[in-house]
């Protein structure tokens, strides 16, 4: 997204960061607060002082939508993903999908004025954002409202029309909100045809237009206008139009070809509200909220959601992810660990192969679970790697793991991480990849075995049970420390150092309670035939697994 100050041309250069910083003004100085106001700003710093911790704030008040797209949803959802509280007032229940609005039952205003004093009396948030004010009585009692308990900011979407053409404030409601709402608003949001409609319906077909009608609005009484471009023709890029009463700023985006637009308004308008009540100037509230709109829909826009030409987008960026994950991914199980095989780049260089190879033949060889080891790689060359081989140990239920760059595994989507005991802290990396991604940790004693399972890992790894050339100044547990952590554990481990074809036997004829399988590296990769070599390690694994079982 660019952005330009132009108060004399309208493609002007990009201006100084500081500069242009400096002559954006603060909304919060733009209010003049009464007493009240006064009195609310006091009891925000003593809840700081008390030691509680107060959240950003916003209330909106607007119209609900069934299929939760837009309106009262969309707002709750943007709000969210801003890391903003949001309170409701709900105007109006839409019947409404991706096809267009079926029904409308507007909320009696004496019934809204009820909300509105519920929430503003008792809650105090930072800002209010108005969507659908279905009546000049709702705009009335709203305004009655604000006047009577003073937020620090109003943002008007002065929302009319849905995306679908479907008409949700009549004409009626114009002079609402040119005599009283935009007057109290520090931004108003209008789209082409809101701004039109707002100046009596003269035509918009420009940029030059969007400037002048910005300007008239901006006569109307609100602090700022951000005239919506996305509906302008003839232009590749999407062009929105900022008005401050002094300066105009354009900020330009390419367009997403997407049909996911469904309550993009709402949540731009909603997510300038969050901005703001995290304490950001109006400039920088309608930058931020329009590089997370464009994020969100950039990433959502091949969801489907209902049969409709117009599809809601995925304000949280997350369905897309997960509906990967619930077809392709099955949840981890302790006997994934039976053949775990960890690739090795300088063994594979040696062997003249690709890690892809390496890897395919492993999986084809029998391996139950893939974990990517690329001490040397560049991360570029480890990124392209791990997409290649994520996308092999998929198509065959394998999971895939990454070793120690939890954001390579982030970049890649793998399906977790293995980490040492001075890599990544468990803690931290189960607070970055969520509760899903499988976390495995070397631990060498049962004390880290204890922590391990305390900190939210999914498996141990432990060794070195034999000799390695493969890690470095590796100390040897032996098969008794791997015994101690087994018994000690209540995780399932996997065992790993020196294991091939020749010690596997002992290894899992140990037959102690954990133990679920073996870690191999130079065993399977440092070998001309990785398929061959993965073959017979896996039978080998099984017949001593058949061996425990005729022991009991
Ligand atoms: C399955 C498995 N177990 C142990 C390790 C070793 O991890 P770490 O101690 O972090 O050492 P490096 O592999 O990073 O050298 C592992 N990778 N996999
Ligand atoms: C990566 C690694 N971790 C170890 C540990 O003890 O935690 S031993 C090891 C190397 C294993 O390679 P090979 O199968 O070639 O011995
Ligand atoms: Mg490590």
């Amino acid at each position: 997204m660019g952005y330009y100050c132009c108060s004399q041309a309208l493609h002007s250069t990009p201006i100084h960061h500081q500069f242009r910083h400096s002559i954006v003004r603060d909304f919060r100085k733009s209010r003049v607060l009464n007493s009240k106001a006064m009195q609310r700003e006091e009891e925000r710093n003593h809840s700081a002082a008390s030691g509680k911790v107060r959240v950003p704030h916003v209330l909106t008040v607007a119209g609900s939508d069934s299929g939760a797209g837009a309106g009262i949803q969309a707002d709750l959802k943007a709000c969210a993903a801003r890391g903003v509280y949001c309170s409701t007032v709900i105007t109006a229940v839409t019947a409404q999908n991706t096809l267009g609005v079926q029904g409308v039952n507007v909320v009696a205003d004496d019934f809204v004025g009820e909300q509105l004093k519920s929430v503003l009396s008792d809650m105090h948030p930072d800002v209010v954002k108005t969507g659908m004010l279905p009546s000049p009585g709702i705009v009335k009692i709203l305004c009655r409202s604000l006047k009577e308990f003073q937020v620090r900011a109003l943002v008007v979407d002065p929302v009319m029309v849905s995306t679908s053409g479907d008409v949700l404030a009549g004409p009626i409601i114009l002079d609402s909100f040119r005599e009283e709402l935009l007057p109290m608003a520090d931004i108003v949001t209008p789209n082409l045809r809101e701004a039109s409609a707002l100046l009596g319906g003269i035509p918009l077909e420009s940029v030059a237009d969007m400037r002048s009608a910005a300007k008239s609005i901006h006569d109307i009484g609100p602090r700022n206008v951000l005239v919506k471009g996305g509906d302008l023709p003839a232009s590749s890029d999407a062009v929105d139009v900022l008005f401050d009463g002094k300066d105009f700023y354009e900020f330009r985006s390419s367009r997403i070809k997407t049909s996911n637009t469904h309550g993009t308004g709402c949540s731009l308008a909603s997510s300038i509200a969050a901005e703001l009540a995290r304490g950001s100037s109006v400039f920088f509230a309608v930058k931020t909220a329009k590089r997370y709109v464009e994020t969100a829909l950039d990433y959502s826009r091949d969801i489907l959601i209902g049969g409709g030409s117009q599809g809601p987008f995925d304000h949280l960026m997350k369905l897309k992810n997960n509906a990967v994950n619930l077809q392709a991914r099955r949840p981890f199980e302790p006997r994934d660990l039976l053949l775990y095989a960890v690739t090795d780049s300088r063994m594979n260089k040696r062997w003249g192969r690709s890690i892809s190879d390496a890897v395919k033949a492993a999986i084809e060889g029998g391996a139950t679970i893939v974990q990517l080891r690329e001490k040397d790689a560049d991360t570029r060359d480890f990124l392209e790697a791990a997409k290649t081989c994520l996308e092999i140990c998929s198509s065959h239920n394998v999971p895939f793991l990454i070793n120690d760059r939890i954001d390579i595994a982030l970049a890649c989507d793998a399906d977790g991480i293995h980490v040492g005991q001075s890599d990544m802290p468990v803690r931290v990396a189960r607070s970055i990849l969520g509760p899903d991604k499988i976390i495995g940790i070397s631990c060498k004693t049962p004390q880290h075995a204890e922590k391990a399972w305390i900190d939210g890992a999914d498996y141990i790894g432990c060794g070195g049970v034999f000799p390695t050339n493969t890690k470095e100044n590796n100390i040897t547990v032996g098969l008794d420390g791997l015994r101690t952590v087994c018994i000690g554990s209540n995780l399932p481990v996997v065992a790993i150092g020196g294991i091939g074809i020749s010690n596997v036997g002992r290894v899992m004829e140990l037959g102690v309670p954990n133990l679920e399988g073996v870690a191999v590296v130079s065993a399977l990769f440092d070998r001309e035939s990785v398929l061959n070599e993965t073959r017979v390690l896996r039978e080998a694994i099984m017949d001593s697994v058949r061996a425990v079982k005729q022991r009991i």
